[in-house]
């Protein structure tokens, strides 16, 4: 189709997705990016450069990415006009090219706009948000065996409290639905329902199976010993609760697991390599301690949608921060790839944060293309970066004798190790 602002790269081509949502990637995919706010002018052009970088190096003139940029955020308002947060363009170009990435949006606390980041992930069903939180060596960590922990976050990405379904006190909404379920419903706990906000936690039996199929099915792919259900479901019955009720239903239904030891834990048989894998739950609060006093005890979270924010910082930070934290939010034939952290604005423009958790969503994207020469490239030039102790600010302050690197340095020392390594064409 025809866009408006977008420019189309003229040199590049389209990722198609068949039927059982395998991806043809072209040798020059085109590739929407959101360049995001706040940082995201310091860390995307960043990232860019060290994607390309690790591609020329693994398959020369052979393959190349057309960035596309598309618009959404504060830059958007700029391009289109100022109520333009999210252009329905926008979200046709994520859709229309499949695989995207994209730097941080702002979301204002108490008023103003909902989540750009959140809208994106409802609009386009990516239901699965997925984290890897593992430790690079050198990085500085506030625990003492940082090693010990290897965990990948499969966060509900479309329901729960997150899904925005609130009203604010006073308002026509919320004097409605406080005064239909105290009459209506019989209930009696809320406890000022004069001045009191209301909002919904939709959990959903659909939502929860498809996400912890796709933790399940990861596990058996990668040869990973646990999946672990992580719910507050002692207090929220019917929404958290439920949520691992349908998770060992789905274990049993789809993957055969069988209780173990009389249950509520269950094990299944990995049909690639034999091994069992159990599934487990545990209480989200006992957990926040026990990744802190035992994290090897974990590889596999399944878990809510607000839950799964809070866990992504707090794991980050056992391995060095969300500096260097990575996701992906995955749906059906759409995927966008961004990181763990936000716009943090206090730093905006001044190339000086860490660019590590996009460039490693980047990582993630590059791996999902089939393009694992160049992801694995990505990997080992900033593990290599890190070792040298050339590092930003984040890792710097708390890293003896390291030599502190703007955001620009980083990426460029990360693009030497790229081409010194052995092999590509
Ligand atoms: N997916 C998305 O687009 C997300 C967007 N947001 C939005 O971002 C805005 C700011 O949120 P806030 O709560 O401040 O959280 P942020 O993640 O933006 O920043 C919090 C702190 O984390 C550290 N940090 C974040 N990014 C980096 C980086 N790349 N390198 C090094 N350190 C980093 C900084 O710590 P220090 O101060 O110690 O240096 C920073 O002050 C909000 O509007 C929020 O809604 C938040 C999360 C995700
Ligand atoms: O959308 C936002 O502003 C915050 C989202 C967030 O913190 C996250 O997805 O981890
Ligand atoms: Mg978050």
């Amino acid at each position: 189709m025809g866009y408006q602002k977008i420019r189309v790269p003229a040199d590049g081509d389209k990722i198609t997705v068949n039927a059982d949502l395998s991806l043809n990637v072209p040798n020059h995919p085109i590739i929407p990016f959101i360049e995001g706010d706040g940082i995201g002018v310091d860390i995307s052009p960043v990232m860019i450069k060290v994607v390309d970088a690790a591609v020329q190096k693994a398959y020369g003139t052979k393959r190349a990415i057309a960035w596309m940029e598309v618009y959404c955020g504060e830059k958007s308002t700029k391009v289109y006009g100022p109520d333009e947060w999210m252009p329905a363009e926008t979200l046709e170009a994520l859709r229309e090219y499949s695989v995207s990435i994209k730097g941080p949006l702002t979301t204002p606390v108490g008023g103003g706009i909902r989540s750009l980041n959140v809208a994106l992930r409802q609009e386009l069903d990516l239901y699965v948000c997925i984290r890897p939180v593992r430790w690079f060596k050198g990085v500085p960590s506030p625990v003492r065996a940082p090693e010990k922990t290897d965990m990948i976050i499969f966060r509900e990405n479309s329901e729960d409290i997150y899904a925005g379904i609130e009203w604010k006190a006073n308002s026509e909404g919320a004097i409605k639905l406080i005064k239909f379920l105290r009459e209506e419903m019989g209930v009696t706990k809320i406890r000022f329902p004069e001045s009191c906000g209301i909002g919904i936690k939709p959990v959903s039996e659909e939502g929860t199976k498809r996400l912890v199929r796709k933790a399940i099915q990861y596990a058996i792919d990668n040869d990973k010993p646990s999946v672990t259900l992580v719910h507050k479901g002692n207090i929220m019955k019917f929404t958290e609760g439920a949520f691992k009720d349908w998770g060992y239903e789905l274990a049993r239904e789809r993957f055969g697991a069988e209780l173990l030891d009389g249950g509520p834990w269950m094990e299944l048989k990995n049909p690639k390599t034999g091994k069992m894998i159990v599934i487990k739950d545990v209480i989200a609060d006992a957990f926040l301690q026990q990744i802190l006093m035992r994290p090897e005890d974990y590889s596999v979270i399944a878990t809510l949608n607000l839950n799964g924010d809070y866990i992504s910082d707090a794991l980050a930070a056992e391995v060095g921060g969300i500096g260097i934290a990575p996701g992906a939010n995955i749906g059906g034939s759409v995927s966008i790839f961004e990181a763990t952290h936000g716009t943090a604005p206090k730093y905006a423009g001044q190339d000086k944060v860490n660019p590590g958790s996009l460039i490693l969503s980047a990582e993630m994207m590059l791996r999902y293309m089939g393009w694992t020469e160049a992801a694995d490239l990505v990997l080992s030039g900033i593990s290599a970066a890190i070792e040298a102790k050339t590092v930003t600010y984040d890792f710097e302050r708390l890293m003896p004798d390291a030599t502190l690197m703007k955001t620009s340095q980083f990426g460029d020392a990360i693009i030497g190790h790229i081409n010194r390594a052995q092999g590509g064409l």
